[in-house]
């Protein structure tokens, strides 16, 4: 524990990952995501704004963070506390924190556990949050957030890089890290029983209907909603729970649905235009 704390302390101390105005981005990769800056946090040139090279590319554009959030709180309008299980430099966190009273935050990196505290301070929303530093899978087991009264748990897990699109059909349960979607989800549904995942636009979705199945049983559903940003589709989202599965369904033109009622746990598509 004192070796975290010295670690922290000395974060804090260097203003380590501060995004300077004029910083050379070395590493060609990031260039791309460095132009398109003020997509990831919109106050990136009135505040500090706090990222290490992974979170560059995995950071959740604010956009989509606050549609997210926007989704989740009108789906649960009595929801409180809210869990974000791996934080990374804070994109959902600080969305949901804007709509709900209570965000915990987890992740197994302190370096990144510091740069979703210093952003939220950007949006001033860090009396907000609470961060917790550990595994997902550790935490889960210990059952450490089952007992709190969290309302709704919210995942982006590492897709494994800007790679993930390489593969033609993205396999949720052997490249999804820290575990499999099956394992993921019911870690989640241990903890309320709506979840909600973003997830690469070419996952499989007959593994995202099976793990719902094993998860919770023949008549579990699940609803897929494709995110779209200017016609590009960015990631979809895979919810879990009567509130969000359902949430919309009476507003039809807000969704356009585009996928054939089923009778399988994948209940049906959806596609969101962010731009639309
Ligand atoms: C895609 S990023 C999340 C981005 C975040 N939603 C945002 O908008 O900034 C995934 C995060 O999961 C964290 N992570 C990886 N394995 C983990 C584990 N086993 N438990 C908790 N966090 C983990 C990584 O450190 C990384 O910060």
């Amino acid at each position: 524990m004192y070796r975290y704390h010295q670690r922290l302390k000395k974060l804090y101390h260097e203003n380590s990952f501060l995004v300077k105005p004029d910083q050379v981005i070395k590493d060609r990769q990031l260039i791309k995501y460095w132009r398109k800056k003020q997509s990831l946090f919109s106050k990136f040139d009135e505040k500090p704004i706090f990222l290490t090279n992974e979170l560059w590319y995995s950071v959740t554009p604010e956009k989509i963070a606050k549609f997210i959030a926007k989704f989740v709180r009108t789906s649960l309008p009595n929801a409180t506390k809210v869990l974000d299980v791996f934080c990374g430099a804070g994109g959902n966190t600080i969305q949901l924190a804007l709509e709900f009273e209570k965000v915990y935050g987890v992740d197994l990196s302190l370096d990144h556990l510091y740069c979703t505290y210093k952003n939220a301070e950007a949006y001033n929303v860090n009396d907000r949050i609470w961060l917790k530093y550990g595994s997902w899978e550790k935490l889960a087991k210990k059952g450490r957030f089952s007992k709190l009264g969290i309302d709704f748990v919210f995942g982006s897990p590492p897709w494994g890089g800007p790679q993930y699109l390489q593969e033609r059909s993205y396999d949720l349960e052997i490249s999804l890290k820290p575990m499999g979607i099956t394992h993921l989800l019911r870690s989640m549904i241990s903890v309320s029983p709506n979840v909600m995942l973003f997830l690469p636009r070419n996952s499989n979705l007959e593994q995202v209907s099976r793990a719902t199945m094993q998860v919770l049983g023949s008549q579990g559903h699940c609803r897929t909603v494709y995110v779209k940003d200017s016609g590009f589709t960015k990631g979809i989202l895979c919810m879990w729970g009567p509130s969000l599965v359902n949430a919309g369904r009476e507003n039809q033109e807000v969704f356009e649905n585009v996928g054939s009622p089923s009778p399988s746990p994948l209940k049906d598509t959806v596609n969101y235009d962010l731009d639309g």
